[in-house]
C-alpha cells in the first residue's frame, strides 16, 4: 500500500487555498481577527508639537548662563493651546500632551523652576528642544503603518485607533463544520452504554479552529449508516462551511464510511493515507465549495492530523503565511528506535537542562489512543521516514505544543 509523504499531501491541502473575503469589524471586536488590507493613517500623530512634560514653554535663546527669569503670559493644559504667542523674556505654563505655543521651542520642567508670581527663575537651563515632541513623532498621515498578514493584537488595535479607524478590514473567519462518526460514541456528560465511550476529539478540533481564528460549528455525532452519515455531510454544505472536518471512519473497516459516503456526495478526493504515524488514515478533498478534512478516529491522531493540516489550512484561509520555520531543536533524554516508512511524531514531555538546553524525553508508549499522554507532552519529536537509531544526547527536531 503506497503512502503520500506528509509534505506532498501538505503541498496538495494547500494547493489553490485563497484568503477569505474581507468583512469589516468594529475596532472591538477586532482582537485575534486577522487584517486583510494595509491600513493607512488618516491622521498625523501627534499633530502638533506637543509638550512631553508639566512645566514652562519658553524661549531658549532666553536663557542665559546665569538664572534667566521669566514672565508667565498664560496657561496651556492638554487640549486647551495657548492662543497667543511667547515673546522674548516670556513663558507660558504647559501640562504634558498641550501644543507647545507658537514662539516657544523648549519645555523646562517645573522641578527645574522657581515660581513667584506671574515670575519663573530657571534653576537649571535645558537643552534646546528639550521636551518638545515634534508633529508627527509617531506617524503621519498617510503612513501605512498595518500591513497583512498581520493576527491584530492589544499593540496593533491600540495602534489603528490612534489612526482614527473605529472598523477595521478582516478575513471571514474560516467557518468549520466538525462532524464524528461512530456508533460506539456519545457526547461529554451524558451515561454510555456498554459498549460506548465519550466523543473527545471533538472537543479538542473545535478549541484548535477557535484558537487559529475560526468558527466550530458542530455538527454532532453520526451513527455509522450512510443515510445518516450522508444527512450530515449535507448539513455541513447548506451551513456554507468553509471546511468540514470527520472524526474517524477513515480507514479500511467494514464501518469506516466516511469515504464511500462522501463520495456518494460528489467529493473530489485529494489524497488519503499517509505516510505518518499518527494519522495514516487521513484523507482530504473537496465537496463543492467545502474543504473536507477527513482526521482518523483515534483520538491522538485526530489532534497531531488537526495541528498538522487543518491548522495550516485555516492559516491559508486567514491569509497566513503557514508556520516554515520548521521545526526547533531538542536534545534527546532518551533513545530512540531506528524508524520506519512512516514520519512519526513521538509525543514528548520538554524540560530545559541545567545550561539552558531544550531537553525532551519521549514517553514509552506511544498508542494513537493515549490522551492522557499527548495532554502531559510538551512537544512532538519528529522521526522523519527510516531515521537511524538514536542514542540519548542526539539533537531531534521537535514541534513544540
Ligand atoms: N486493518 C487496519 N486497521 C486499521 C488501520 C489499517 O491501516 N488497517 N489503521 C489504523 C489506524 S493507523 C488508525 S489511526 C485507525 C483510525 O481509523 P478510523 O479513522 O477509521 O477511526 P475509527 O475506527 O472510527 O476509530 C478509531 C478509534 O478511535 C475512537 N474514536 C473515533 N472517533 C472518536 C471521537 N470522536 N472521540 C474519541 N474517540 C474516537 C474509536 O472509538 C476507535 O477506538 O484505524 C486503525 N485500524
Ligand atoms: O496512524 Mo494511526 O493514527 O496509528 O493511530
Amino acid at each position: 500500500m503506497s503512502l503520500m509523504p506528509v509534505d506532498e499531501a501538505l503541498t496538495k491541502l494547500l494547493s489553490g487555498v485563497k484568503p477569505l473575503e474581507t468583512e469589516y469589524v468594529p475596532l472591538e471586536s477586532a482582537n485575534g481577527r486577522y487584517l486583510s488590507a494595509p491600513l493607512v493613517s488618516t491622521r498625523t500623530q501627534p499633530p502638533f508639537a506637543a509638550s512631553a512634560m508639566d512645566g514652562y514653554a519658553i524661549r531658549h535663546e532666553d536663557i542665559s548662563a546665569s538664572r534667566t527669569s521669566l514672565t508667565v503670559v498664560g496657561e496651556a493644559p492638554a487640549g486647551h493651546g495657548f492662543a497667543g504667542t511667547v515673546g522674548t523674556g516670556e513663558t507660558v505654563r504647559i501640562f504634558t500632551g498641550a501644543p507647545v505655543p507658537a514662539g516657544a521651542d523648549t519645555i523646562l520642567i517645573q522641578e527645574n523652576a522657581e515660581r513667584e508670581g506671574e515670575r519663573i527663575t530657571v534653576l537649571e537651563n535645558p537643552a534646546k528642544g528639550a521636551f518638545v515632541r515634534p508633529a508627527g513623532l509617531d506617524f503621519s498621515e498617510g503612513d501605512v503603518l498595518l500591513q497583512p498578514p498581520l493576527k491584530l493584537a492589544y499593540r496593533h488595535l491600540a495602534l489603528a485607533a490612534a489612526m482614527n479607524h473605529a472598523v477595521l478590514p478582516v478575513h471571514r473567519r474560516p467557518k468549520v463544520a466538525i462532524l464524528a462518526t461512530g456508533d460506539e460514541l456519545v457526547r461529554p456528560g451524558t451515561e454510555p452504554g456498554p459498549d460506548q465511550i465519550i466523543a473527545s476529539n471533538h472537543a479538542g478540533i473545535a478549541a484548535l479552529v477557535e484558537d487559529c481564528g475560526g468558527q466550530a460549528l458542530d455538527l454532532g455525532i453520526s451513527p455509522d449508516e450512510p443515510v445518516a452519515l450522508a444527512n450530515h455531510v449535507r448539513r455541513a454544505i447548506t451551513e456554507k462551511a468553509d471546511i468540514l472536518v470527520t472524526l474517524g471512519g477513515a480507514s479500511v473497516g467494514d464501518h469506516d464510511l466516511v469515504q464511500s459516503v462522501l463520495g456518494q456526495e460528489g467529493m473530489d478526493l485529494a489524497f488519503w493515507r499517509i505516510a505518518m504515524r499518527p494519522g495514516k488514515p487521513l484523507m482530504a478533498g473537496r465537496l463543492g465549495g467545502t474543504k473536507v478534512l477527513g482526521l482518523p478516529g483515534n483520538p491522538v491522531s485526530s489532534l497531531v492530523c488537526g495541528l498538522l493540516f487543518l491548522k495550516p489550512l485555516m492559516q491559508a484561509m486567514l491569509g497566513q503565511t503557514p508556520e516554515q520555520s520548521g521545526p526547533q531543536r531538542a536534545i534527546l533524554a532518551s533513545p530512540l528506535p531506528e524508524n520506519d516508512r512512516r514520519q512519526d511524531y513521538v509525543r514528548a514531555t520538554l524540560s530545559r537542562s541545567a545550561n539552558g538546553d531544550l531537553v525532551v524525553t519521549p514517553f514509552s508508549r506511544q498508542d494513537s489512543s493515549m490522551l492522557n499522554l499527548l495532554a502531559k507532552s510538551g512537544a512532538l519529536v519528529v522521526r522523519p521516514p527510516h531515521a537511524p537509531a538514536l542514542e540519548a544526547g542526539a539533537e531531534v527536531p521537535i514541534l513544540v505544543l
